[in-house]
This record gives structure tokens, C-alpha cells and sequence, in this order.
């Protein structure tokens, strides 16, 4: 048994009267939540009354109660507030309060997180600052903007603003003579409790059954059929007694014969594709390009001891079931594409059709730990007497979705709740130092996460990818209290994934109580510099999901305007630009348009992808869709003349040339790379095309990987509103372009 005592001792923050301090925040994946933790702790040390929870769970009333507040927000969308923050922003927006000057009282600091390739950079945060300053409140500490395009990440603007902000507190709020901060080397008490229960009653839960990729359509059937059955287990909003229409719907799946065969014989009829050629591995290109991102070998196929799939009783859920799992890139290409179908079983008619009129979908999931890498950690920490021992949850973190009926292990939280495969933060490091008795270990861990060390912390966690599982590898002498692993281990959030169908094919009228989701999911798999194969946590979740899994799922829509579902919408004209499984939205967009057959507006689809064969998704849906005119851009393929869609060669033309000496002058036309065959360039080369649409006020999507592909897209658009005689020059199509009478504009790229 490990010894539970902690070595650098635990000191409970003193209770100053009047000296509180909350952090607010609004987060849609987890950045600025993390941010906020770190800011608690530190408030914490400074022995301030702590408070850290998301904006929505705070009145304006509580925000006035204390001292000071800080608040941490993304921007998400077309420069929109985190969703956990909508109720406290639609309060603080409330015209009533208009010049009352309600929050003088207020004393606050903001940090925003965002990303500079969208036009609306950290508009969250300006925009709550503005209303905080406009109803009176003051600012303590300057406001800070972090940006993802920056070398380090949002890091390179938080860390020195963060040192900044302590050394404030400290001088501005300084603490009583008496007392002193608490030292970053001394351990803060658990803030949540997890205890073993009573030994009477232990009630030890069986070990989960192996099960693979394989499954037959008959357990597909039967775990259909449970799934139904058992579906009270997962407690949701949809959850509620069995109803006739379940029993209907049930008895249906159980007799209808044709069911499961029919489906499956329509679902494989998109799958059939020719035998296709394809750039195997791309090597060259992958290194060049991303250095960080290439897999030099394919990993030996391995068949994984599944994760168990009990239902998470997560809060809005639905309970949904993997119907459908392909692989859509070839096995030798370096990118594997999944396309996924889940049918999200929802009872009750009317959430089902507000969802299905709610605009464009997203799914979240939530991935697992594998049984394999549970009981590694188990053994590393030595957890091994406690780790199948019911235990008690008298407080969790926000987010620890742990089924009230049953009794939580360590095995079920670490399998289902857990993310040790997480890179590890700063504080999850600098915390490491008080589990081991090993000096060596304890000085490097300082070391790492030591002020002035950013760059090395950043090459041992960020860079190579490392996870927290790798990192208690390389420091055996960590011995972690199981009843810490709340505190410490970031718990697993949901992945959100844009559904790529609509129309029909989501709607299906042979299974009433579910809608059908399509997702296409490019699996993050990579080898980094200390070259060992790397998979995010949901990639390797999803890559080896059995059909028939079991999932609890929550239906989103998804940010920007509403885009389906809509007849005006689905008239006008559409020019989106999408690279590889950014097509996703825009598929499920062309089938919701489908849906309006004779009366959807044209539409230009610019996709750009590497390799013609290896991962032009959709490529044999395009061809079916009227007034669809697509341009691909194969970055990796030579130029061929293409039957099947209109790209030709990315070189520029004489006229093309000419055209964009009116947006550059003659001398700066060089800077058109013509080498290159991206949607950018295409988006210049067809300028007369976007610009005919573009005075029809279109819809504009982008679509894809962040970065520079935003901003380049944005840039070509500006070039062909000129080059096609919409304005006349850059400066003209930049307002023409931001102005929303001219077009409507959504950007989702990640
Ligand atoms: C769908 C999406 C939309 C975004 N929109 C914006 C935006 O309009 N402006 C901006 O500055 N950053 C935008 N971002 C960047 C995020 O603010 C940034 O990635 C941040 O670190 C996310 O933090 P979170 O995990 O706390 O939500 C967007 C990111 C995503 C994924």
C-alpha cells in the first residue's frame, strides 16, 4: 500500500476578512478554463476567499460580492461569447441596466484567449470589458489578449502577464504583516473529496470483456435492442419512463427482419469507390511541411481490450449507438480519415424536431481511457489495493460525470473521466514535486516549471506531445494519493465534431425516434521529435470503436448563423472553401440545400486536399448536386486536366496576371506563388466566378485547418472582388467584404 502522506506537508490558506476573490470564465474546449484554474490557485496562495467556476453559474449579485474578479474568456464563432457564458452576458446586456452605473463597486481584470486569423480577434473579451467599464466597473490590473498564432500559443502573452498580475496582488492587495503567501513549494489541501467507502458495502465490479473491431450485425442488433432497454441508466433531459411509442419502437427493432440489412446495404452503397491510386506516405512533403506532425511507420495492427461503454450520465445527452465505422483515406496515406454514422436515440418528438430545425449540427462525445493504459498508471502509482474499491464523491470537479446509482471506483474513474493522456500542465507539474521522496526528481520538476524555464517546459511537455501517463514514466518515484487524482488529473471533456449530413439522410423516416449523424474525423496521429507514435485521446478512442458501441452523445448547434433548415438560406448563393475534413459542415450545408432541390441557389465549393485519390472526400456525391460547381486544389497531386471537376492548372494566366496587377501593380504581381495549388490561388484564378456570385449576396464559408489558410482565403477573396470589377481596389473590397448587407460570412476552422 502507498503511503498517502506528502512530503512537502499541506497548509490550509488563513481566512482574511473582506478579501475575496472570483474567477469567472467562458470556455468553450477547456483553454481558459485552465487558464482560470491556474489564476484560483494563485489567488488561493495570496489567501484570498477562492472562488473558480464558469460565468453562467455566477448572478451579477455574486460577481459584486467580491473584491476582485477576473475574468477569462475565448472568443468562439464570428467573434462570439463561449456558450457557458450566454446567460451572464444576456444579463449583463439587459438595457435596463443602461446608465445606472450598477457595477462601480466592481474591481476586475480581464484575460481574453483567441486567435488572430479571425477577423473578430478576442472579440469575447473586448466586448465584456467595454460593458463592464460602461456600467461602471473599474479595471485593477491591465487587460491581456492571448493569441493561438503566437509561437508558444496563447502562453507567450498569458505567462508574463500572469507574473505580472501576482506581482499587483501582492503590492496592491498586500496581505496583513502576519502572514506570508503561500509558498508555491507548499501543497494546497484537495479541494475534492474522494474517499473510500464503508468496507461492508464493497460491492466489487467484474473486470470489463474483451471485445474487438469484429462484431456481427446480430450483437449490433442485440446491443441495439439493449441499448433501448437499458437506456434509463444514462439520466438525461430526454430520460423519463418507457412510453407506448418506446415499446413501439422497440418491438419495431426487434421485428422488423429487413432492418438491420437494409440499412446496411444503403449505407455501403456511398462507401463503394474504384480501387484508388494514391501518394503513399507523402514523406517528403510531411516533413517539410510539418515538421511535428509525420508518422514514419505504420503501428503493427493491435486488437485493444475495449473501454467499457456504461453510459455517462451526462446533463442534455441523448443515447446514441456507432452504426457505421470506415475508414475513407487509403491504409498507406498518412492521414487517417474515419466517417462515422451514430443513430442518436431521442424519445421525446419535440426536442428531436427543435434539433433537427436548430441550424447546422455538432456532436460532442466523449472518448475513453483503455483498459491497457488504466492499469499501467494503476501500477505505476501502486493504486493496485484500491483501485476496484467503491469509493465516495462528496464534491467533484464541474464536468466529473459519474452515475449517481452506482458507486465510482478508481478503475471506472480513470477509464471514463479521467485525461492522464492529457499534456501535462505547469501546475499538474510544479504539484508532482510533493509525491516523491526522490531529490533528483523533485529538483528537475522544479526545474521545468521555474520561472525562466518556459522554453524547456515547452520542449519536454508541449512540443514533443509528451502525456501525463509518459511523464510519471520518466519520474517513477511520483507516488500519487488516490485521493488527489480529482485535484490533479484534468478531467475528460467532450470533442466536439461537426456533423456532415443533413437533409434526408439525418431525418430518416424508417427510424422515427432517432436522427442519423454523420461525422468525418481525421484522427490526429503523428510522430514528434522524440519519435514515438502519438494519438490524441479521442483519435485513439475512435479509432478502435467497434460498430455497436454504446455512446452518450450531446446534439449541439453548431456556432455561426443559421445556414440550414431554411428556405431563404438554401436560395441564395453559396461560395464555400473547405480543406480535407473541413468539408464536413459543408457537406451536411449541400444536402440541407439538396433538400430544396429545384430552388437552392448556386454554389461555388473551393476544397483543397493533397492527393486527388487519397483524400477528396465526397468526390462522387459533388456530380449529383445541381447548380454545384466545384474547383479542387490538390497540393501533393502534378496538374492534370481534370474531368471531373474544373480545376486546371494552378499557373496563372496571362490575363490572370494581368488581373492581379490591378490589385498589386506590376511589380508586386511575383508574390502570386505559381507554383503552388491551393484554394487561394484557385479562389484568384476563378475571381470572375466569385465575383458574379458576390454581387448577389452570397453566403461565404471557410472551413478547415487554422492558421494561415484563414487569412490566405480571406486575402484572395479581397483580390478577386477587385480583379472582378466589385470595387475597385483592396482598400474598397476589405469594407465591401466586412460589411454583412453584402454577404453573409461563417468561419469554423480549428
Ligand atoms: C469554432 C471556433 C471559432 C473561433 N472564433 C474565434 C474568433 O472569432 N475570434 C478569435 O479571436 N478566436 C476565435 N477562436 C479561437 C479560440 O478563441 C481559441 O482557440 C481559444 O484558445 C479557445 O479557448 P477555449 O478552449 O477556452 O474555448 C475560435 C476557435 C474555434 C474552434
Amino acid at each position: 500500500m502507498v503511503d498517502q502522506g506528502e512530503p512537502g506537508g499541506v497548509v490550509q490558506p488563513a481566512v482574511v476578512e473582506g478579501r475575496s476573490l472570483a474567477v469567472l470564465y467562458g470556455s468553450e474546449t477547456g483553454n481558459a478554463e485552465d487558464i482560470a484554474v491556474e489564476l484560483g490557485r494563485i489567488a488561493e496562495r495570496f489567501h484570498f476567499q477562492t472562488t473558480v467556476d464558469e460565468m453562467d453559474s455566477f448572478k451579477l449579485a455574486d460577481v459584486l460580492r467580491a473584491s476582485l474578479v477576473i475574468f477569462v474568456t475565448s472568443t468562439t464563432g464570428q467573434g462570439e461569447m463561449p456558450r457557458n457564458t450566454l446567460k451572464f452576458w444576456k444579463n449583463l446586456r439587459r438595457e435596463k441596466l443602461n446608465n445606472t452605473n450598477c457595477l462601480r463597486s466592481l474591481r476586475f481584470a480581464i484575460f481574453g484567449l483567441g486567435d488572430s486569423s479571425y477577423q473578430k480577434f478576442n472579440w469575447a473579451g473586448r466586448k465584456l470589458r467595454a460593458r463592464l467599464l460602461q456600467l461602471g466597473a473599474t479595471e485593477f490590473f491591465r487587460p491581456g489578449e492571448g493569441d493561438e498564432r503566437h509561437d508558444n500559443g496563447i502562453d507567450s502573452i498569458y505567462l508574463p502577464w500572469y507574473q505580472e498580475l501576482k506581482a499587483t496582488l501582492l503590492a496592491d492587495y498586500p496581505l496583513p504583516e502576519s502572514l506570508n503567501p503561500v509558498p508555491d513549494d507548499v501543497l494546497l489541501p484537495p479541494k475534492y473529496s474522494l474517499e473510500l467507502a464503508p468496507a461492508m458495502e464493497f460491492v466489487l465490479p467484474t473486470r470489463p470483456k474483451a471485445r474487438t473491431m469484429a462484431r456481427s450485425q446480430d450483437d449490433v442488433d442485440e446491443s441495439r435492442f439493449l441499448a433501448l432497454k437499458t437506456k434509463s441508466a444514462a439520466r438525461s433531459h430526454v430520460d423519463r419512463s418507457v412510453t407506448q411509442e418506446d415499446r413501439a419502437y422497440e418491438h419495431s427493432i426487434r421485428h422488423q427482419a429487413s432492418f438491420p440489412a437494409d440499412i446496411a446495404r444503403r449505407d455501403a452503397a456511398f462507401e463503394r469507390e474504384e480501387p484508388r491510386r494514391y501518394d503513399i506516405l507523402d514523406r517528403d512533403n510531411i516533413l517539410k511541411d510539418y515538421p511535428e506532425k509525420y508518422l514514419l511507420q505504420q503501428q503493427p495492427a493491435r486488437v485493444l481490450e475495449s473501454p467499457p461503454d456504461d453510459l455517462l450520465p451526462i446533463p442534455d445527452a441523448h443515447n446514441a449507438q456507432l452504426v457505421r465505422h470506415d475508414r475513407v483515406t487509403p491504409a498507406g496515406h498518412w492521414q487517417d480519415v474515419r466517417h462515422l454514422r451514430l443513430h442518436v436515440y431521442i424519445g421525446d418528438k419535440l426536442i428531436k424536431e427543435a434539433l433537427e430545425h436548430s441550424g447546422q449540427l455538432t456532436v460532442v462525445l466523449w472518448p475513453k481511457n483503455y483498459p491497457e493504459d488504466v492499469q499501467e498508471l494503476i501500477d505505476q502509482m501502486g493504486w493496485g489495493a484500491h483501485a476496484d474499491t467503491p469509493l465516495q464523491l462528496k464534491s467533484a470537479p464541474r464536468g466529473l460525470y459519474v452515475d449517481n446509482q452506482r458507486t465510482a471506483t478508481l478503475r471506472q474513474l480513470l477509464t471514463h473521466n479521467l485525461d492522464f493522456t492529457a499534456v501535462p500542465k505547469r501546475n499538474f507539474i510544479k504539484d508532482l514535486v510533493h509525491f516523491t521522496r526522490d531529490e533528483r526528481e523533485q529538483e528537475r520538476l522544479r526545474e521545468l516549471t521555474q520561472v525562466g524555464n518556459e522554453q524547456e517546459f515547452y520542449d519536454y511537455t508541449c512540443r514533443p506531445r509528451r502525456t501525463i501517463l509518459e511523464l510519471l514514466r520518466d519520474f517513477p518515484g511520483v507516488k500519487i494519493p488516490y485521493n488527489r487524482v480529482l485535484d490533479l488529473f484534468p478531467i475528460i471533456r467532450g470533442r466536439e465534431y461537426s456533423v456532415c449530413n443533413g437533409g434526408l439522410s439525418l431525418r430518416r423516416a424508417d427510424l422515427r425516434h432517432v436522427l442519423s449523424v454523420e461525422l468525418l474525423v481525421a484522427l490526429v496521429e503523428y510522430k514528434t521529435i522524440i519519435r514515438k507514435p502519438r494519438q490524441g485521446l479521442c483519435s485513439r478512442y475512435l479509432k478502435h470503436l467497434p460498430v455497436g458501441t454504446r455512446l452518450t452523445v450531446q446534439l449541439k448547434p453548431a456556432s455561426g448563423p443559421r445556414l440550414v433548415g431554411d428556405l431563404p438560406a438554401a436560395k441564395r448563393p453559396m461560395i464555400a472553401v473547405a480543406t480535407g475534413t473541413g468539408i464536413a459542415p459543408i457537406r451536411a450545408l449541400m444536402e440541407d440545400r439538396d433538400s430544396y432541390r429545384r430552388v437552392a441557389g448556386d454554389t461555388l465549393l473551393f476544397f483543397g486536399c493533397r492527393n486527388r485519390a487519397a483524400d477528396f472526400h465526397f468526390a462522387s456525391e459533388w456530380p449529383t448536386y445541381p447548380n454545384l460547381k466545384v474547383h479542387a486544389a490538390f497540393s501533393r497531386d502534378r496538374i492534370e486536366p481534370d474531368p471531373a471537376t474544373t480545376a486546371t492548372s494552378p499557373a496563372p494566366s496571362d490575363t490572370l496576371a494581368q488581373s492581379l496587377e490591378l490589385v498589386y501593380g506590376a511589380k508586386d504581381t511575383v508574390q502570386y506563388d505559381a507554383r503552388k495549388n491551393y484554394v487561394q490561388h484557385l479562389i484568384r484564378k476563378h475571381a470572375d466566378e466569385v465575383g458574379a456570385l458576390m454581387r448577389r449576396n452570397p453566403i461565404v464559408c471557410v472551413c478547415g485547418n487554422a492558421g494561415r489558410m484563414p487569412i490566405s482565403v480571406r486575402n484572395a477573396f479581397l483580390d478577386a472582388l477587385v480583379i472582378s470589377g466589385v470595387v475597385d481596389d483592396k482598400e474598397e473590397a476589405e469594407k465591401w467584404f466586412a460589411n454583412p448587407a453584402n454577404l453573409t460570412f461563417w468561419q469554423e476552422t480549428w
